[in-house]
């Protein structure tokens, strides 16, 4: 799908929550725009000895509730108009969880599948290196997104750490345990999902035993498969970038762990009892009562939108719904759960990484969890209500919420402020 206008189509998110509240129009122009997005070519030394260039992006959207955060992205698609949306969402995202943080985001133009061990390695330090102007852990702090993962961030800190001198582990979050990363970081952005999911289990109308579709097996679509199988509930149908696999009675958690886990797609499962392959694209439509989109973004179309069967959709990944397609399920009278809450679990305990690594004192996995869980309900509960208040799907909800808190903060910042950093 072109990705030229995505910008565009989120920011109309934003002029549909402005319609619900009594907002300056300085509040809206400032949040229309990135204030800065900062575009590189990065060289590296591939192992043959040759060298190689890759464009990559950092954009620090917008900074008035605290230092922009977000993840950095791995993917031969990556685009800035990509890069920035995805920090707009963060911005939106980090004021519903009430985090004090603005919002970012990173890319680098690859696909890190076709580099060794080594490349990798000297592509994350490069990426540091000609963005370490802009990072700090009171300036612009990221975290794993597609494609990265808590080893990328260690190596990404400790570049840091070589550049200012000295050990700076708040810079980035979802670093590797042994380097001050957050117990619990590891499965959060599922977690957070999986903890709105069961708070809001009655009003979503959802059964004791539910059948759960997951698009994208990578960390969030994993830990939501596991922790949704745990409590009982039947995973469907999953898929990844190479395939898909549907098995009506229930897919076997453990085998596609350990299928990826070897580097299979979920798809080596196909021909196991009850097992069957379909094309990737169908996962969405196919028969079941909670769809989660866990993979990219626009997955959920125009074109698509009306075969989808879930009566509930937890958006784990950004944006995998476009605004045409969310009108039409809307109509059709499906629940989402949009992404700017349901999988902000990831955000919240990279909040609590940071919060740590400047504390010098670390907490037990069940405090992180006890806490995730109840910034999760309060902000999910809050939402829900907004909803029922305002008789407006939940993505609207959200962003009134989010809207109300970030213009609060605009204008506290008083009218002749410009950017804070
Ligand atoms: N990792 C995190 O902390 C957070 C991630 N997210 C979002 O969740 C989504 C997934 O991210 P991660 O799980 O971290 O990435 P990941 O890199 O761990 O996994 C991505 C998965 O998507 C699959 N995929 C790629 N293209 C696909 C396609 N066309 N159809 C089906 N599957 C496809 C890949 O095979 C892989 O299984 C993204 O939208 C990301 O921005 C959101 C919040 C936090
Ligand atoms: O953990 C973080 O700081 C950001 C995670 C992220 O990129 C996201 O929520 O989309």
């Amino acid at each position: 799908m072109n990705q030229d206008n995505i910008l565009d189509l989120a920011l109309t998110r934003l002029d549909e929550a402005a319609r619900h509240l009594e907002i300056d129009s300085d509040v809206l122009e400032r949040l229309k725009y990135p204030r800065e997005t900062t575009k590189v070519r990065l060289m590296i030394r591939m192992d043959d000895g040759s060298r190689k260039s890759f464009l990559a992006w950092r954009c620090r959207y917008d900074d008035t509730r605290g230092p922009t955060k977000g993840g950095i992205r791995f993917h031969p698609d990556s685009t800035e108009a990509e890069v920035e949306t995805l920090a707009f969402w963060m911005t939106f995202k980090c004021a519903v969880m009430n985090l004090p943080y603005g919002g970012g985001k990173g890319a680098v133009q690859v696909d890190p599948r076709t580099l060794s061990k080594a490349e990798l390695e000297r592509l994350s330090r490069a990426y540091v290196q000609a963005f370490a102007r802009i990072l700090g852990p009171d300036r612009d702090i990221p975290a794993p997104d597609v494609y990265t993962n808590a080893m990328i961030m260690g190596w990404m800190a400790d570049e840091y750490a070589s550049i200012v001198g000295q050990s700076v582990p708040a810079v980035i979050t979802g670093k590797p345990i042994a380097l001050g990363g957050s117990l619990g970081r590891d499965d959060a952005t599922a977690r957070g999902g999986y903890y709105l999911l069961r708070h809001l289990a009655r009003e979503l109308g959802l059964r004791e035993r539910m059948r759960v579709a997951v698009q994208g097996f990578g960390n969030a679509g994993q830990f939501i498969a596991s922790l949704l199988a745990a409590d009982g509930h039947s995973i469907v149908a999953v898929s990844d970038s190479r395939g898909a696999v549907h098995c009506p009675d229930g897919l076997h958690i453990e085998a596609l762990l350990r299928a990826k886990t070897a580097g299979k797609s979920v798809t080596s499962l196909a021909g196991q009892a009850g097992v069957t392959e379909v094309p990737a694209e169908d996962l969405v439509t196919l028969d079941c009562d909670v769809l989660v989109p866990a993979a990219l973004e626009n997955m959920i179309h125009e074109g698509n939108a009306r075969q989808v069967r879930a009566r509930v959709i937890l958006e784990l990944a950004n944006g995998p719904i476009t605004p045409e397609a969310d009108r039409i399920l809307t109509e059709a009278g499906a629940l989402v759960l949009p992404d700017i809450l349901a999988n902000a679990g990831g955000v919240t305990v990279s909040y609590f990484e940071w919060v740590q690594n400047r504390q010098g004192f670390y907490w037990t996995v069940e405090e992180v969890h006890e806490r995730l869980k109840v910034i999760m309900e309060r902000e999910g509960r809050r939402i829900w209500d907004i909803a029922q208040e305002r008789q407006v799907p939940l993505r609207t909800a959200a962003y009134v919420h989010a809207l109300s808190r970030l213009a609060s903060a605009i204008e506290a910042h008083g009218t002749q402020q410009f950017f804070t950093s």
